[in-house]
C-alpha cells in the first residue's frame, strides 16, 4: 500500500515512558479527529493539537509507493548504525495508514517500532509499543497497551474515567497552549494526590529540539 507522509525527522522522543531516547519520528498525513485547518478547529473532536501534519511538504515527507521505499527512508534518516533503532509512528493519525508489511519492513531492518495514537481504532500486529493517548468525544477503541497518556486537564475525560484499563504505565501531559502553565500545576497536584499517575512532561519543547 501507499502511505502518506508528513515528515521523517531523528530527535529524543520527549514524551511519557521513553523520553530521552533517540528514534526517528515518522508522522503520517491526516487524522480522524481534525482536518488540521485553523478554520476546523473550534468545530473538531480534537481541538488542542499542537502539530501540522497536513500534506507532505515537511522535511523528509512525500508519498511512499511501497513499505520498503518507507521504511528504507527511514533507516536513512537513522543514520546512527545498528544498535537500539527505534522508530516512533504518529501523525496525525497513525494508525490510518501503519499496516503490518510497514511493520515487517521496519523490523527486517532492526527497528524497534513504538506508535502515538488517538485509540480511536485497532492496531495492526507486530507493535513493539504502543501509546494511547485518548479525546474526550472519540471512541476509545484500543483499551490496552503499553503506555496511557493522557493530555489534562479534559473536562469530558477525567483520569479516574481511564484509570482502570490495561496499561503498564499511566501519565497526565498537561495540555499545551495558552494555559500551560496552570495546566501544569494542576496536573503535578493531580499526581502528587494519585500516585498512580505520572507526569509527562513534553521536554522537547522545554529544550527546544524538534
Ligand atoms: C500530535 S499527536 C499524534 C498522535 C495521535 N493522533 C494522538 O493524538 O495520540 C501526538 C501526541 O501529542 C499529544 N498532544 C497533542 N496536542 C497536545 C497539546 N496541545 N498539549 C499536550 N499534548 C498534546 C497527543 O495527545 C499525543 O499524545
Ligand atoms: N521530540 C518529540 N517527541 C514526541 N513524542 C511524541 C511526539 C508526537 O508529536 O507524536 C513528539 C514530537 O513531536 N517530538
Ligand atoms: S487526534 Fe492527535 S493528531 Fe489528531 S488532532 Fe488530536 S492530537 Fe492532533
Ligand atoms: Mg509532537
Amino acid at each position: 500500500m501507499a502511505y502518506a507522509v508528513k515528515e521523517i525527522f531523528k530527535t529524543l522522543q520527549g514524551e511519557g515512558a521513553q523520553a530521552g531516547r533517540a528514534a526517528v519520528f515518522c508522522r503520517f498525513a491526516g487524522c480522524n479527529l481534525w482536518s488540521g485547518r485553523e478554520a476546523d478547529r473550534a468545530t473538531a473532536v480534537c481541538r488542542f493539537c499542537d502539530t501540522d501534519f497536513v500534506g507532505l511538504d515537511g522535511e523528509g515527507g512525500g508519498r511512499f509507493a511501497s513499505a520498503d521505499d518507507l521504511a528504507d527512508a527511514i533507516e536513512a534518516v537513522w543514520e546512527g548504525g545498528l544498535e537500539r533503532r527505534f522508530i516512533v509512528f504518529t501523525g496525525g493519525e497513525p494508525l490510518l495508514q501503519l499496516d503490518e508489511e510497514l511493520l515487517d519492513a521496519a523490523h527486517e531492518r532492526g527497528f524497534t517500532c513504538a506508535v502515538e495514537t488517538n485509540g480511536t481504532m485497532e492496531p495492526p500486529a507486530g507493535l513493539d509499543w504502543i501509546c494511547v493517548s485518548p479525546k474526550a468525544g472519540a471512541p476509545l477503541v484500543l483499551r490496552r497497551g503499553d503506555e496511557l497518556k493522557l493530555v489534562y486537564p479534559q473536562p469530558e475525560l477525567p483520569p479516574e474515567a481511564v484509570a482502570g484499563l490495561d496499561f503498564a504505565h499511566f501519565y497526565l501531559q498537561p495540555m499545551d497552549g495558552d494555559a500551560r502553565a496552570s495546566n501544569t500545576a494542576a496536573a503535578v497536584d493531580y499526581c502528587l494526590a494519585n500516585p498512580r499517575w505520572r507526569l509527562s512532561v513534553q521536554t522537547h519543547k522545554v529544550i527546544g529540539i524538534p
